[in-house]
C-alpha cells in the first residue's frame, strides 16, 4: 500500500521543535565520569529527522528557536549547509540557551544522555513565530513530542498542527518521549493524545505509546491501534528496537520491518534515522512494507557510527544494506 501526499508542495518535510547540540563521548565503553572529550554535533529529534531526509534529498525545511549564541549559529549554519531551509528558525532574544545532550556510551547495550535543558531555547517557541504561508508549503509537518511539554512551544505545536489540517499538510506525530521534559506522565497523555487524535501518522516505540495512554504496564499495539484509528491517524508505526517495528494501516494492514545486523556502536540515533529513512521512502512513492525497510536499514547504519545527525545515510547506502539482506530475526 502507497501513502499519498499533495504533490503540489515546494517542500517535503517542514520539521517542528527543538535543534540543540549533542556532546557525544569521544572515549567511548566507558562511563561519562571516565570520558574526558566529547564531540559536537547539532542534536535534537526533529532537527536530526531534518537533516536525516535533507540529506536523503528531500527539501527539507525547519520551524524553531535558537539561542542567540554561538551554539544557536552553528546548529543555523549545520542546517544551512546540508540544505535545509533555516528561514522560519527565529534567534531568542530573551538569553536562553541551547539545549546539551552529553551522551554516555559505557557498551553498544548501555547507553544513556545526559540533558541541560534548563529553560532552553527551543522551549520558547512562541505561536506568533509559526506562519500559516510557510506551514502551507509542505506536504508533511513532522512535529516532535518534546515540544508539547512546555509553554508556548505546546501551544505553537497545536498551532502548527492546525494549520497544517487546514492546508492539507499531512501531520506526522513523532512522540520522541523525554520523560525528563514533562511535570507528570498525566500531563503527557492529555497532550499526547491530544495531538495523536488530530495526526495522520503517529510514531513511536512501544514504551512511548505506553506513555501516551498512560500505563504503567506495556500495551497492546493492536489495543493502540483501535483507539487511534477512531480518530484521524490512518497509519501507526510502532516500534520495538531489536527486534524490529510495525506499521498498521486503518484498512486492517499489518506490516513488519525487521532490524538489520550491524556492529553496535551505540543505540541512540536510531528513531530519528529510522523516521527520515521511512518518511523518505513514503514521499518517493514506495510501499509501506518498504518504508520499513529503508527506516530499519537508516537505523542500523547509524547506530553503528558515532553521531545521530552527521551520520546519517545516503539512499545508496541504505539500499545496499537492504539487499544484503541480513536481518536480524528475534522476537
Ligand atoms: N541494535 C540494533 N541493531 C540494528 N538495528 C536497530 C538496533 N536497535 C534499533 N534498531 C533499529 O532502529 C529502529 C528504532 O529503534 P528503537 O525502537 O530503539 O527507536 P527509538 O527508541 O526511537 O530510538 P532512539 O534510541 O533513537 O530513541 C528499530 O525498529 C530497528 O529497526
Ligand atoms: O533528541 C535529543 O535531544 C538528543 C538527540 O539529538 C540524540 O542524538 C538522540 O538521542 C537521538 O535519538
Amino acid at each position: 500500500m502507497n501513502y499519498k501526499f499533495n504533490d503540489n508542495r515546494e517542500f517535503d518535510i517542514i520539521a517542528v521543535g527543538r535543534a540543540c547540540i549533542d556532546l557525544n563521548a569521544v572515549e567511548y565503553n566507558r562511563p561519562m565520569e571516565e570520558t574526558m572529550t566529547f564531540s559536537k554535533y547539532v542534536g535534537g529529534s526533529p532537527a536530526n529527522i531534518a537533516i536525516g531526509s535533507s540529506k536523503l534529498g528531500l527539501k527539507a525545511g525547519f520551524i524553531g528557536k535558537l539561542a542567540d549564541d554561538q551554539h544557536g549559529r552553528f546548529i543555523e549554519q549545520y542546517m544551512r549547509e546540508v540544505g535545509i531551509d533555516t528561514t522560519n528558525m527565529v534567534v531568542d532574544k530573551d538569553g536562553h540557551k541551547t539545549g546539551l545532550a552529553f551522551t554516555e556510551i559505557k557498551s553498544p547495550e548501555e547507553c544513556s544522555i545526559l540533558m541541560y535543558r534548563q529553560d532552553v531555547a527551543d522551549l520558547y517557541l512562541d505561536p506568533s513565530e509559526v506562519d500559516e504561508e510557510y506551514i502551507k508549503k509542505a506536504k508533511i509537518l513532522l512535529v516532535s513530542g518534546t515540544a508539547l511539554s512546555k509553554s508556548p512551544s505546546r501551544e505553537a505545536m497545536l498551532k502548527a498542527v492546525s494549520l497544517a489540517k487546514k492546508n492539507d499538510v499531512k501531520v506526522i506525530f513523532e512522540l520522541d518521549y523525554r520523560p525528563y521534559s514533562w511535570n507528570n506522565t498525566e500531563e503527557t497523555a492529555v497532550y499526547y493524545s491530544l495531538v495523536a487524535e488530530q495526526s495522520d501518522v503517529v510514531i513511536g516505540t512501544r514504551e512511548e505509546f505506553d506513555a501516551l495512554e498512560n500505563r504503567t504496564t506495556e500495551g497492546k499495539n493492536e489495543d493502540t491501534v483501535n483507539y487511534l484509528f477512531q480518530h484521524s491517524p490512518d497509519l501507526v508505526v510502532i516500534k520495538h528496537g531489536v527486534e524490529g517495528s510495525y506499521a498498521y494501516t486503518k484498512s486492517g494492514e499489518v506490516f513488519r520491518g525487521l532490524a538489520y545486523k550491524t556492529k553496535v556502536l551505540k543505540t541512540f540515533g536510531a528513531g530519528d534515522s529510522y523516521a527520515s529513512a521511512f518518511l523518505f521512502a513514503l514521499i518517493s512513492g514506495k510501499d509501506i512494507e518498504t518504508a520499513l525497510k529503508y527506516g530499519s536499514a537508516s537505523a542500523s547504519i547509524v547506530v553503528s557510527k558515532h553521531s545521530s545527525s552527521d551520520a546519517m545515510p545516503s539512499v545508496e547506502e541504505i539500499e545496499g544494506l537492504i539487499a544484503k539482506n541480513e536481518t536480524i530475526s528475534v522476537g
